[in-house]
């Protein structure tokens, strides 16, 4: 079968898609049959260079522009991506395996989401004034320059636009190195700034594997860096901006926990822990992977939960009906399978799933283990597929610290029925972000990142540009210099 999205360039560089035979192949391969439906390269020092030139002469005329012109070219982006989703979903199928169910309302949406909330909030971006008696100063938000983006497989076009849609309306150019297992849907963000009027050089896309992106990092003219992706690689690329003494922006891994309070609305927090375990195949770092279900509910929960999970719908990902997809690649296949069976060594009661099913491609059934100790490896480790552990507790007290005894921070979940209890639950939770009574929501409109090892710094809402920014201070003297001699 041919699925016609071989790119007519690896690159995008300087407005136009950019060819270097000279890099090394990275193959692109559709996860649900294991077919190669593209081949890309990687970029070549000289590809990176040309990026990096571009992107460094054409940020100074896009920042002098009022802060209104850069959000209309936001905000028309936003149409193109609206228009075309139909089209951008597919591709983002074909390239993460995700049901096509979930591509049409959470990827290429999500990224017009982005560009129309940081294009109508970029005529505000501003400073503030502070009176001095006579004197005054005021700050000045002033784009970084060249920030560079580098994105993990799991969300492609929705990680790239998250990182430019602010940069852009800060003000920047960016470089973005999507994830070399899924590089196509950038390219397509790449040519839709270009229609929308971005001048060139502001978007610029290389493709390649760690060490591109290290590459970007190290260069001079990088001022921030912003990555999505596992904490071991946060860790290199936060100490190679610290090197360089440039901003970090860091959204990496989890290991969430979703406690279900005996008051709780169940069929609600069932429904939280498949939004919150088995959506793009588990692969969401905020998932909540360690349900915490109170004692007396226990038994019920796992109950509608198993009926529920053998309702999900495995199968080809351009079918409509379709609402399990595989996993993105065999390495994360056999990463996930590797911790299943560890779950089953451990002792942990293997409620539904913990098989392969399919054919050729990468599926994993949806998988409920329950009585999970907090020492199993189920319950510390990022396992990034659709295996989902349950615990039971007692009380609230027990059900906090246990949930919060973890170097992870990236989100929590609480559902109950108690108003207090559920407030008083959010804030005492080490998280960056506490969703009570649903889960995963992540609207654009609401800051999100990590605590703790899942990160530093926040993406989306009016935090996000303090992240793109800094300030200047100006200081305004208006009499004459007081000096000693
Ligand atoms: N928190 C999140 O949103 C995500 C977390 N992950 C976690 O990461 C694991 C591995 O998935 P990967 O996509 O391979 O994540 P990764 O962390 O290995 O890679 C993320 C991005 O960083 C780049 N990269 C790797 N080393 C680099 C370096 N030294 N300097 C600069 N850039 C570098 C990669 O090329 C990729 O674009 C998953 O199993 C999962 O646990 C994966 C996807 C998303």
């Amino acid at each position: 079968m041919t699925y016609d999205v071989q790119p007519e360039g690896s690159h995008f560089v300087n407005g136009k898609p950019a060819r270097d035979a000279e890099g090394a192949e990275l193959p692109v391969i559709y996860p649900a049959t294991a077919e190669r439906i593209a081949l890309l390269n990687e970029a070549t020092p000289a590809v990176i260079e040309a990026a990096l030139a571009g992107a460094e002469a054409a940020w100074r005329d896009w920042a002098a522009r009022p802060g209104v012109e850069r959000g209309r070219v936001l905000r028309r982006a936003a149409d193109i991506l609206r228009e075309r989703n139909e089209e951008l979903s597919r591709l983002e199928t074909l390239d993460t395996g995700k049901p096509i169910q979930e591509t049409l309302v959470a990827d290429a949406a999500s990224a017009a989401d982005a560009l129309e909330w940081f294009g109508g909030i970029a005529a505000g971006v501003a400073g503030e004034h502070v009176q001095l008696g006579e004197d005054f100063g005021y700050t000045r938000r002033e784009p970084f320059g060249v920030c560079v983006g580098i994105g993990a497989w799991n969300y492609p076009i929705q990680i790239a636009a998250w990182k430019s849609a602010p940069a852009l309306a800060c003000g920047n150019a960016m470089v973005f190195k999507p994830s070399e297992t899924t590089p196509l849907s950038a390219l397509k963000l790449a040519e839709i700034y270009i229609e929308a009027g971005l001048p060139e050089g502001l978007f610029q896309v290389v493709q390649g594997r760690g060490a591109v992106g290290a590459a970007l990092i190290e260069d001079d003219r990088v001022a921030k860096v912003s990555l999505t992706g596992s904490v071991p690689t946060g860790r290199r690329v936060y100490e190679a901006a610290a090197r360089g003494l440039k901003a970090a922006t860091m959204e990496l891994g989890g290991k969430s926990p979703m406690i279900v309070m005996e008051d709780a609305d169940l069929d609600a927090a069932v429904g939280g822990a498949i939004l919150g375990n088995f959506y793009s195949s588990g692969q969401i770092c905020s998932n909540g992977t360690r349900v915490f279900v109170q004692e007396d509910v226990l038994e019920d929960f796992l109950a509608r939960l198993a009926d529920r999970t053998a309702e999900a719908r495995a199968g080809d990902p351009l079918d409509p009906e379709t609402t399990l997809g595989p996993l993105v690649s065999e390495a994360q296949l056999e990463k996930v399978m590797g911790h299943i069976e560890a779950g089953k060594a451990e002792g942990a009661r293997l409620v539904c799933g913990g098989t392969r099913i399919g054919g050729e491609g990468y599926f994993v059934a949806p998988t409920v283990f329950a009585d999970v100790s907090d020492e199993m490896s189920l319950a510390r480790e990022e396992i990034f597929g659709p295996v989902m552990s349950v615990l039971s507790f007692k009380t609230e007290e027990e059900a906090l610290a246990r949930a919060n005894a973890t170097p992870y921070g990236l989100a929590a979940g609480v559902f109950t029925r108690d108003i207090s209890r559920a407030h008083r639950m959010a804030a005492r939770l080490d998280a960056g972000t506490c969703w009570i009574n649903t889960y995963n929501l992540t609207p654009v409109e609401l800051p999100f990142g990590g605590v703790k090892a899942s990160g530093v710094g926040r993406e989306n809402g009016h935090a996000a540009i303090e992240f793109y920014s800094r300030l200047k201070t100006v200081y305004v003297g208006m009499g004459g210099v007081d000096a000693p001699y």
